[in-house]
């Protein structure tokens, strides 16, 4: 457990101005927020920094802006959810530097909370430049960070602004890092690690070290697509990074050393549209047709995982079989989600999942209060399983 200052260590901050980061990057359908778990997860820390009567700023952002303001990724459509989960008000600033930021923290009171716009709508977030993080820095006396799931992010909120000013663990990022090192530290073999999703190009390269600490990885979603599609085989027009096919055979090359199994789909389910209820058809791995995407692995391969499930003592699990979000291309998450909950409840499995959206699909399934720990964090545990330092972690521990 990396040593570094909590909440325990902030006393007389009654007036200060605390800036939080937290992780809002939530799971959004129709504009609503799907999933609270993130937001849940990081209350017990605002709301704590709130009664010791700080003025609380959170810091966080939403989706991949690219450095630029965008609609549908401002985090005012996330502030309702945070302040139905706070049961408290929450202000809102339209940027988080410059004016709009320095006006609302002018008028809040000791206790309030408000939230900026979203970090990633300016460059300098990313690149971690010393400007931006000055901006930023402006704006507190205090750091706190509690986004235990973007601390494998290097950016000016997780790592830059805890070079600028006292920083602090926040009560999230503390349990993740207990919880995890209490699951995983030393874990029951066999591990079987499930990645999927749809964020390939992040998480391809941390597959290279996981296949040399798990016994299997099984990949679906749509990062089976790209390992599927560097064997040769046609995937038509589902989610696939095609120029990343050297990655995918280098790392089954090092899993092969490593005696390491990959597990890949051996049938899916395939559709011409990206929407509930699209028109769709079950067909074996090597006749994806040309015009459809494969939106979820097929009952055969769910057999073949859960199958791994059961030969496994320890699993860990980031990212959807599927597009769970629209039925019926969330059966196989739900299945092995289901199959997963039954092993850990009969005492053969410790299970570890996390990352927003699978925290959603276990939830979607109604299973995360069965799986032994259920993280926040999907590439930050995926990293943390590797034994990687984490930079938003590490910076902590200097202060
Ligand atoms: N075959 C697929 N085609 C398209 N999208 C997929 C597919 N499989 C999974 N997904 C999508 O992956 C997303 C989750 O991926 P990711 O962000 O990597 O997971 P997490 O947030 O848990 O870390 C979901 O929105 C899901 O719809
Ligand atoms: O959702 C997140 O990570 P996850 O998809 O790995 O769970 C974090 O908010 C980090 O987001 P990013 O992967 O865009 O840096």
């Amino acid at each position: 457990m990396p040593a570094f200052k909590t909440l325990d260590d902030l006393t007389d901050i009654a007036g200060k101005r605390v800036l939080v980061r937290v992780d809002l990057n939530v799971p959004v359908t129709d504009g609503k927020v799907s999933d609270k778990t993130r937001i849940e997860r990081v209350a017990p820390t605002i709301q704590e920094l709130s009664e010791k009567g700080a003025k609380v700023i959170l810091l966080a952002h939403f989706g991949r802006p690219k450095g630029e303001p965008v609609a549908d990724q401002s985090l005012s459509l996330i502030a309702p959810a945070v302040e139905e989960v706070l049961d408290q008000s929450v202000a809102f600033a339209s940027d988080c530097i410059g004016e709009p930021a320095a006006t609302a923290i002018a008028k809040m009171n000791n206790g309030d909370i408000l939230l900026l716009e979203n970090t990633r709508f300016h460059k300098g977030e990313e690149k971690n430049t010393p400007e931006f993080v000055a901006e930023l820095a402006r704006n507190g006396d205090i750091y706190v960070n509690d986004a235990f799931s973007a601390a494998h992010r290097a950016h000016a909120s997780t790592e830059g602004l805890a070079h600028h000013m006292p920083a602090y663990a926040g009560r999230t990022m503390q349990a993740e890092l207990e919880a995890l090192e209490k699951g995983l530290g030393q874990p029951t073999r066999p591990v079987v690690a499930i990645v999927g999703g749809a964020k390939v190009s992040t998480k391809i390269d941390l597959l290279s070290n996981l296949v040399t600490k798990v016994d299997a990885l099984v990949i679906g979603g749509g990062m089976a697509n790209t390992f599927i599609a560097a064997q040769g085989i046609n995937v038509g027009k589902s989610l696939c990074e095609h120029d990343l096919a050297d990655t995918a055979r280098s790392i089954m090359e090092t899993a092969a050393k490593a005696g390491c199994d990959i597990v890949l789909p051996i049938d899916g389910v395939v559709a011409r549209e990206f929407k509930a209820n699209a028109e769709n058809e079950t067909v074996d791995i090597n006749a994806i047709p040309a015009d459809a995407m494969m939106l979820d692995v097929g009952p055969k391969s769910v057999e073949l995982i859960n199958g791994w499930i059961e030969r496994a003592a320890t699993l860990v699990w980031n990212g959807p079989l599927g597009a769970f979000e629209i039925a019926p291309f969330d059966k196989a998450t739900v299945s092995a989600a289901l199959h997963a909950a039954d092993q850990t409840k009969a005492g053969k499995l410790v299970s570890v999942a996390g990352g927003g959206d699978t925290v959603s699909a276990l939830n979607h399934a109604d299973v995360a209060e069965d799986f032994s720990y259920v993280s926040t964090a999907g590439g930050a545990f995926l990293e943390w399983m590797e034994g990687k330092e984490l930079p938003g972690v590490a910076v902590l521990t200097k202060g």
